[in-house]
C-alpha cells in the first residue's frame, strides 16, 4: 500500500509555481493577484480562505481578502464582484461558498467573469472543460488528477467509481477521468444509487466525494484498489486542542491495507485543491486560457 502524499506534491508544486512568478518579476511584469470573497463565519471557509491567503504569500503573489457579514444583500455581492470583474489589478477571484440562505449561489457564478474566474465555476468555463476547449478547471478535480499522474498510476481503461455528483468535485471529475488523456470509464453514483457496495467493489479507482464521515468501509473496496479520499467533515474530538477533528469518507483502518494506493485526510485532497487555486491564478495572470 502506498499512501498518497498530497502535501508533499503541493509543496512541489508551490516552488515550480513561486520559481515562475519570481521570473515573472524578473521580466519586470505584474505580479499575479488572488482576491477572495468570504461573507459570514463559518469554521471551515475561515479556515480555507485563511489558508488561500497563506498560500498566496509563499509564491510571492498578491491577495486581497474582501469580508462581509451573513446578512449582506445579494445586490451588494454582485456589485462587489462587478468590481473585481473591472479591477485590472485582480487576476482571479473566489467567491468563497457556502453562501447563506438568501444569496443565490449560482446568480453569483454567473457574475462572475469567466477570465477571473479561477474555482472554473462559471457555466463557460465548465462549458468549455467539458469540450476539451482550455478552460480555468475546478480546482480539487484538478488537483486528483494531478496526484494520479505525479503517482504515474494507471489509468486507461480502468473503472472509475466516483461517489458524489456536485459540481465542485464530482461531477467535473468524472468529465476529466473519461477524457482522452485519461482515458477511465467512469461511473457516477449519488444517493439514489442502488446497489452501491457492489458497485464501489468493482472500482478499480474509487473516488469518495460525499461528506459522510467514514462511509466507505473494507467490504466496499476491491484488493490493489486506487482510493481517493475527499471528504473532509470537521467532527467534534476531544482528544485535539482545537475541538474538531477532520474525518474523511473512507474507514482509512480498514480501506487502507486493500489498497495499491490511498490518499490520507487530512495531508491529501486538501492540499492539492489549495495548490491548484495557485495554479489556475497562474493561467489567469498570463492569459493563457483566453489569451
Ligand atoms: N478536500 C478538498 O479539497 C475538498 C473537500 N470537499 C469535501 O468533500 C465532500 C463533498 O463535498 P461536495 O462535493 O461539495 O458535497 P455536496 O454536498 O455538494 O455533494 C455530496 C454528494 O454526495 C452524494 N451523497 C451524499 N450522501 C450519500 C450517500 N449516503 N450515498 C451516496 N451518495 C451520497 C450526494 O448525492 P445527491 O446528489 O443524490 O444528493 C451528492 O451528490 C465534503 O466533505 C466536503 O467538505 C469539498 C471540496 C474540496
Ligand atoms: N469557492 C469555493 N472554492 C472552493 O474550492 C471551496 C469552497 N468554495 N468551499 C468549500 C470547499 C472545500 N475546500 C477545501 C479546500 C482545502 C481543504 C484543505 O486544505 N484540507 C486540508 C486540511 C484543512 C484543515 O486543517 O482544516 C487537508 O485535507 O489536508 C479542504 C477543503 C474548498 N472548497
Amino acid at each position: 500500500m502506498i499512501l498518497i502524499d498530497g502535501k508533499k506534491v503541493a509543496a512541489e508544486m508551490k516552488e515550480e509555481i513561486a520559481a515562475k512568478v519570481k521570473e515573472l518579476k524578473e521580466r519586470g511584469e505584474k505580479t499575479p493577484h488572488l482576491a477572495a470573497v468570504l461573507v459570514g463565519h463559518d469554521g471551515g471557509s475561515e479556515t480555507y480562505v485563511a489558508y488561500k491567503i497563506k498560500d498566496c504569500e509563499a509564491v510571492g503573489y498578491k491577495s486581497s481578502l474582501i469580508r462581509y457579514e451573513d446578512d449582506v444583500t445579494e445586490e451588494e455581492l454582485l456589485a462587489k464582484v462587478q468590481e473585481l470583474n473591472e479591477d485590472d489589478d485582480i487576476d482571479g477571484f473566489i467567491v468563497q461558498l457556502p453562501l447563506p440562505a438568501h444569496i443565490s449561489e449560482q446568480k453569483v457564478i454567473e457574475a462572475i467573469d469567466p477570465k477571473k474566474d479561477v474555482d472554473g465555476f462559471h457555466p463557460e468555463n465548465v462549458g468549455r472543460m467539458v469540450i476539451g476547449l482550455p478552460s480555468f478547471v475546478s480546482a480539487t478535480p484538478f488537483g486528483i488528477v494531478e496526484l494520479l499522474k505525479r503517482y504515474n498510476i494507471e489509468t486507461s481503461g480502468k473503472n472509475c467509481v466516483i461517489v458524489g455528483r456536485s459540481n465542485i468535485v464530482g461531477r467535473p471529475l468524472s468529465v476529466l477521468m473519461s477524457q482522452k488523456a485519461i482515458n477511465a470509464t467512469v461511473t457516477v453514483a449519488h444517493s439514489r444509487t442502488k446497489n452501491l457496495e457492489e458497485l464501489c467493489k468493482s472500482a478499480d479507482i474509487l473516488v469518495a466525494a460525499i461528506g459522510v464521515p467514514e462511509f466507505v468501509k473494507g467490504n466496499m473496496v476491491k484488493e490493489g484498489a486506487v482510493v481517493i479520499d475527499v471528504g473532509t467533515t470537521r467532527v467534534k474530538s476531544d482528544q485535539t486542542k482545537s475541538g474538531w477533528k477532520l474525518k474523511g469518507d473512507v474507514l482509512f483502518d480498514e480501506v487502507a491495507p486493500k489498497c495499491s494506493f490511498i490518499t490520507p485526510v487530512p495531508g491529501g485532497v486538501g492540499p492539492m485543491t489549495r495548490v491548484s487555486l495557485l495554479h489556475n491564478t497562474l493561467l489567469a495572470a498570463s492569459g493563457e486560457i483566453y489569451g
